[in-house]
């Protein structure tokens, strides 16, 4: 398995990374929410764009994110639009969607670009085109919000996106039994020993779920969502929380 390497930060190798979401709707929302995440546990930021008010304007879209390149120094920042298909806060056609990435892509001020795979092949390799040639990695992405697939057909998403030329694949999926988060481990599983040649991440949102945001360094996941104030999802746990509990179980592993 090849690690992933931004900036300062390899993603599958050792304690799962942390990611902390941005959800801020104005830019000072934004930067106030960035100064206190840089305190914390996050080993990357996620700038959840489709939450921002300006994001249709990309003038002022790269000055804020200029602003959060300078407060963060050299913390790796994933830019995601997540569309409202997928439980984001704003719809966006798919020519827009793909614009949007790849000029995030050629600011030169992101790491990480997140793309959801049925958006469409030609889609998503264009974002992946783009990025790679602004040394930008991609993290392809799936969300279901109401159930969670069999464990074939998630191991046949994460591998769709790993054919796709993403750098890292990534799947969160809503149990509505406590056998879906046996599911969603045993497709992490799966995928992490015998398909993945790269990093992986995986989770089952909600309560329910919250067991698959902390033991990915048993199954194979190798970043967790956690939260500083406001959550991007259910189930993510506070950052600072969530690092000791990281670290505990990677002391005895
Ligand atoms: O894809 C993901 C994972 C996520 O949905 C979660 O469940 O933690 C949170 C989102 O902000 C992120 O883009």
């Amino acid at each position: 398995m090849n690690p992933v390497k931004v900036r300062n930060i390899e993603i599958g190798t050792g304690i799962p990374k942390i990611c902390v979401p941005i959800v801020g709707e104005t830019r000072e929302e934004i930067l106030k929410a960035v100064e206190t995440i840089k305190t914390t546990a996050a080993d990357v930021v996620e700038w959840r764009v489709d939450w921002y008010e300006d994001i249709f304007d990309f003038e002022k879209t790269k000055e804020t994110m200029e602003s959060l390149r300078a407060v963060l120094g050299d913390m790796p920042i994933l830019f995601t639009f997540r569309t409202s298909n997928e439980g984001g806060e704003k719809a966006i056609d798919a020519d827009a969607y793909v614009e949007l990435n790849k000029n995030a892509a050629k600011t030169g001020l992101i790491d990480l670009v997140d793309v959801e795979v049925f958006t469409g092949d030609d889609a998503v390799k264009a974002v992946v085109e783009t990025a790679h040639q602004c040394g930008v990695k991609v993290v392809a992405s799936n969300h279901d919000f109401h159930k969670t697939p069999a464990k074939e057909e998630i191991v046949s998403r994460l591998r769709k996106m790993q054919e796709l030329g993403a750098d890292i694949p990534k799947i969160a999926v809503m149990p509505q039994s406590r056998r879906d988060v046996l599911t969603l481990l045993a497709a992490t599983e799966e995928m992490a020993s015998d398909y993945a040649d790269r990093p992986i991440i995986t989770m089952s949102m909600s309560g329910t779920g919250v067991i698959s945001r902390l033991c990915g360094e048993a199954f194979g996941s190798a970043l967790t969502f956690g939260a500083v104030g406001k959550a991007s999802a259910p189930g993510q746990m506070g950052a600072e929380d969530l690092q000791t509990v990281l670290e505990l179980l990677h002391k005895s592993m």
